[in-house]
């Protein structure tokens, strides 16, 4: 946890900007201040018409007070603006290093951690979060020091003409002072907190349902999922609701109703020291009533800051709950693995510290072998695949790679030494050509040709108006899954590394796109040690050894020949797999 304070932070953040960031706080405030004088200047031609009633002639200083009100409002919003563009800078420079920090500790994290800590999430804090703190630096911090100068500076000018009137403006800024005080309190942030998570709630509801929209038409639900997102406003609304009343309100009510009370105390006042008034002084009240409405906008500015300073904490708190995680440990003495063998040595992994999704499992995978996992749905096979490429590491147990634990193999040479093939391999908005170059960038054309033409991918470019150079995922080009599993496995033959997971895609539209596939797998297992995930088994028959994962454990292993000879689950699926064959052939025909 961070025991800085926020505004220390940012401005770790801020680097030399931090000086931009003082500079726009001295700006605005100088602003406010400047900002005050077209009052005077206004005091004094009202001063100066009623002294002169009713003749006009004797006002002669009128156009040149005139001509410097407007000369001080103007300069007041030039320096208000310089400080602006400083602000904006520095703001701009904390929010890029805030991101791009959290990026860089989301990649330390295990690669599995985005998926498990929702994707959502994690864009909202690494963009919403860290744009709360550029709009409070950029905006909120320097119109807090105006919003301090601008009492300050009016207290000092109402001494200068009266005493008591100085006196009689202190009061309101003491009271909105205490008011606000015992309102940023823990009950405000209480109330924040909760505010921003039901706006969180909402944000997410928001998205499942734009996400679920397919599924929710294909089975009917639209009622019902509409209902959990219309669910979620409605919770939203009542802490909007609650938070306004408890926070805002009083203190708008305070604001708004300051002039006229403080305004009845001062023509109560006079009642009582009526000797005391002079002309002067009625002109001087003057002034009062024409500038303490400046007071209620500062204090209600000053209020939406203190809210504002929340945000800011509740976005820390948030970037903070990433920046807290551990990330996978690093080695200081990075070992080679020997050989491109694979083996687990009685390894444990659970998700959620409850339920074992791995149990004491051990294994030996030989350099240069084909193996497959196979079982029931739910029984391990991808958590495997994922402790062996150290997506997470396992409670329990080593992973070793050519004899080496992979917590001691260099990250960048674990990356290198190990792809994964993923059956859901989205491609990005880019072309072809960058999707596959993006295993191995400093690849060359050719390179990339070869690896697209050993993946089966040649009849894909074919069709596509640019070729390799297509855009995919816009303008109506889209591949279908086979189709992007192949430019997938172009990837990864690009890249080259010894070692392959690969995560077998579930279905094809069609037999041809399947039996290209399936080449560009073969082409992919050659001279590499390759561990299938297999979905079917019809994709096994390449495999030199099987595993079949059931509840955590490797309940079976050997050649598909091995297993089908002996009673077990390995056989029962093989019958399954058979008589479903079967059915499907006899329909055929
Ligand atoms: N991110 C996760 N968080 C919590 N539990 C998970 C997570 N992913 C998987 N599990 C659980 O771990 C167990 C093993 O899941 P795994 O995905 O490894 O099975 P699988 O054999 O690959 O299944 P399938 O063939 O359906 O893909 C299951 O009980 C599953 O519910």
């Amino acid at each position: 946890m961070k025991t800085q304070s926020n505004l220390s932070r940012l401005m770790g953040y801020a680097g030399s900007y931090r000086y931009l960031t003082y500079s726009s706080w001295v700006l605005s405030a100088l602003s406010a201040l400047i900002a005050l004088v077209p009052f005077w200047y206004l005091w004094k031609i009202i001063k100066e018409v009623l002294t002169a009633l009713p003749d006009f002639s004797q006002a002669t200083d009128l156009t040149h007070n005139g001509w410097m009100a407007v000369l001080y409002a103007i300069l007041s919003m030039c320096i208000y603006i310089a400080g602006l563009m400083c602000s904006h800078l520095a703001a701009f420079r904390v929010a890029s290093n805030l991101r791009t920090e959290t990026m860089h500790h989301i990649v330390k994290l295990p690669l599995g951690f985005a998926e498990s800590f929702g994707s959502g999430k994690l864009r909202k804090i690494v963009n919403e979060s860290s744009g709360a703190t550029e709009t409070y630096l950029a905006h909120q911090l320097p119109d807090k020091a105006g919003a301090i100068a601008t009492p300050l500076g009016l207290l000092v000018l109402l001494f200068a003409f009266d005493w008591r009137l100085g006196l009689l403006s202190l009061l309101p800024v003491l009271l909105g002072f205490l008011i606000m005080m015992s309102m940023t309190g823990s009950r405000m942030r209480k109330k924040m907190v909760e505010y921003q998570n039901a706006l969180g709630d909402m944000s997410n509801e928001a998205v499942e349902y734009v996400r679920g929209i397919p599924v929710v038409k294909t089975f009917g639900q639209t009622v019902f999922s509409f209902k959990r997102f219309k669910d979620s406003i409605d919770r939203y609304s009542v802490w909007v609701t609650a938070y306004t009343k408890s926070c805002r309100l009083p203190m708008l009510f305070y604001t708004t109703s300051i002039n006229s009370v403080f305004a009845f105390l001062i023509a109560a006042g006079l009642l009582f020291t009526r000797n005391g008034v002079t002309e002067e002084f009625l002109l001087n009240l003057l002034f009062y009533i024409i500038i303490t409405p400046v007071i209620s906008v500062t204090l209600t500015k000053i209020m939406f800051q203190s809210e504002n300073a929340l945000i800011v904490d509740d976005a820390l708190r948030r970037i903070d709950s990433v920046l807290d995680l551990q990330p996978l440990s690093r080695t200081n003495h990075s070992k080679h693995p020997a050989s491109n063998s694979v083996e687990l040595q009685d390894v444990t992994y659970s998700y959620d510290g409850t339920k074992n999704a791995l149990e004491h499992i051990s294994l030996k995978i030989e350099a240069g072998q084909t193996v497959a996992f196979v079982g029931p749905s739910g029984g391990g096979k991808t958590t495997l695949a994922n402790v062996i490429s150290r997506f997470f590491d396992p409670q329990n147990g080593r992973v070793l790679i050519g004899g080496v634990d992979v917590k001691d193999i260099d990250k960048k040479e674990l990356m290198n030494t190990v792809s994964f093939v993923f059956q859901n391999s989205r491609l990005i908005k880019a072309s072809i050509l960058e999707n596959v170059k993006m295993s191995r960038p400093e690849a060359t054309r050719e390179e990339v040709m070869t690896a697209l033409r050993n993946a089966q991918c040649m009849d894909i470019i074919e069709k596509l108006p640019n070729g390799v150079d297509t855009v995919i995922g816009t303008k109506g080009i889209y591949l279908s899954g086979g189709e992007q599993q192949r430019i997938a496995i172009a990837r990864t033959l690009l890249k080259n590394s010894p070692i392959v997971l690969l995560d077998e895609a579930t279905a094809f539209a069609d037999p041809d796109n399947e039996s290209r596939v399936q080449a560009a797998f073969s082409a992919l297992a050659k001279g590499r040690t390759v561990i299938m995930i297999a979905h079917r088994l019809s994709t096994i028959a390449d495999a030199d050894r099987i595993f079949v994962v059931k509840d955590g454990h490797i309940v079976q292993s050997g050649s598909g020949e091995e297993l089908a000879r002996i009673d077990g689950l390995f056989r029962q699926m093989w019958n399954d797999y058979q008589t479903s064959i079967q059915w499907k052939v006899a329909k055929e025909v």
